[in-house]
């Protein structure tokens, strides 16, 4: 098979799928977002984790912030990152309010640190990925940065990609460093990838 430049091709559909997200009609994206948020409160992961590991989204992103108040009304411990800035590495932290959240790399929402102690027990618990889009071996396309491949490298419990079904395509270049996730959740499904 021809080499192929999986940097390219990510990029590629990286501003394909990008553009598809800004274009996806907003009362379409809420309904599908409220489907999505009842499929993970069924996981069994999700239901025996002690510490959810859940990034603050955007406005273009799944809306996780219910996903984030559920976790914190249920008295889970819960953990959000915090890029290291100047780096492509990120730590979480616990917060117990979405309160802890000020602006922080990227325009994202981040913990703040001075208040907020930083999590350091990776061996187990439930971590909410993001994406522009997944696969259906639960490879994902995110940003491009690596820091959820970094994190994922480190971290021992399980991963739950989430995304819209129509975001989810038969194959998805990766590489040597990319982790794909444990279980994959859109407003139609959730699968298990075994491994
Ligand atoms: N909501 C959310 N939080 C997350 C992630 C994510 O995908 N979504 N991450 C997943 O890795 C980490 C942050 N990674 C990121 C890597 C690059 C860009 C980025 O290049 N963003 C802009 C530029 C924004 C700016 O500098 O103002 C862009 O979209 O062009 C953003 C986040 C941790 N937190
Ligand atoms: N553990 C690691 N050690 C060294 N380099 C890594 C590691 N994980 C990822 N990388 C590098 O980081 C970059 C990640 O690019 P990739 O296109 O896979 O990001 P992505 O998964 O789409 O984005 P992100 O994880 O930022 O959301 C690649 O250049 C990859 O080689």
């Amino acid at each position: 098979m021809k080499h192929k430049n999986i940097k390219a091709e990510k990029a590629a559909l990286r501003s394909e799928y990008r553009a598809l997200r800004e274009a996806f009609p907003q009362e379409k994206k809420k309904k599908l977002d409220r489907m999505i948020l009842q499929k993970l409160l069924t996981l069994r992961e999700y239901e025996r984790a002690s510490t959810v590991f859940c990034y603050v989204s955007k406005e273009f992103e799944v809306n996780t912030i219910p996903i984030l108040e559920h976790t914190l009304s249920s008295g889970r411990r819960l953990a959000v990152p915090h890029c290291i800035p100047g780096t492509p590495y990120m730590d979480f932290y616990e917060i117990h309010s979405l309160d802890d959240l000020a602006p922080g790399s990227f325009g994202l929402l981040e913990p703040k640190t001075e208040v907020c102690q930083k999590v350091t027990d990776l061996s187990s618990g439930l971590c909410i990925l993001p994406g522009f889009c997944f696969d259906r071996q639960g490879y994902r396309l995110g940003y491009g940065k690596g820091y959820y491949d970094r994190f994922l490298s480190a971290f021992s419990g399980s991963s739950a990609g989430i995304c819209y079904t129509s975001f989810v395509v038969d194959v998805l270049p990766h590489g040597y460093f990319d982790r794909c996730a444990d279980i994959m959740v859109t407003e139609k499904y959730i699968h298990r990838l075994h491994r």
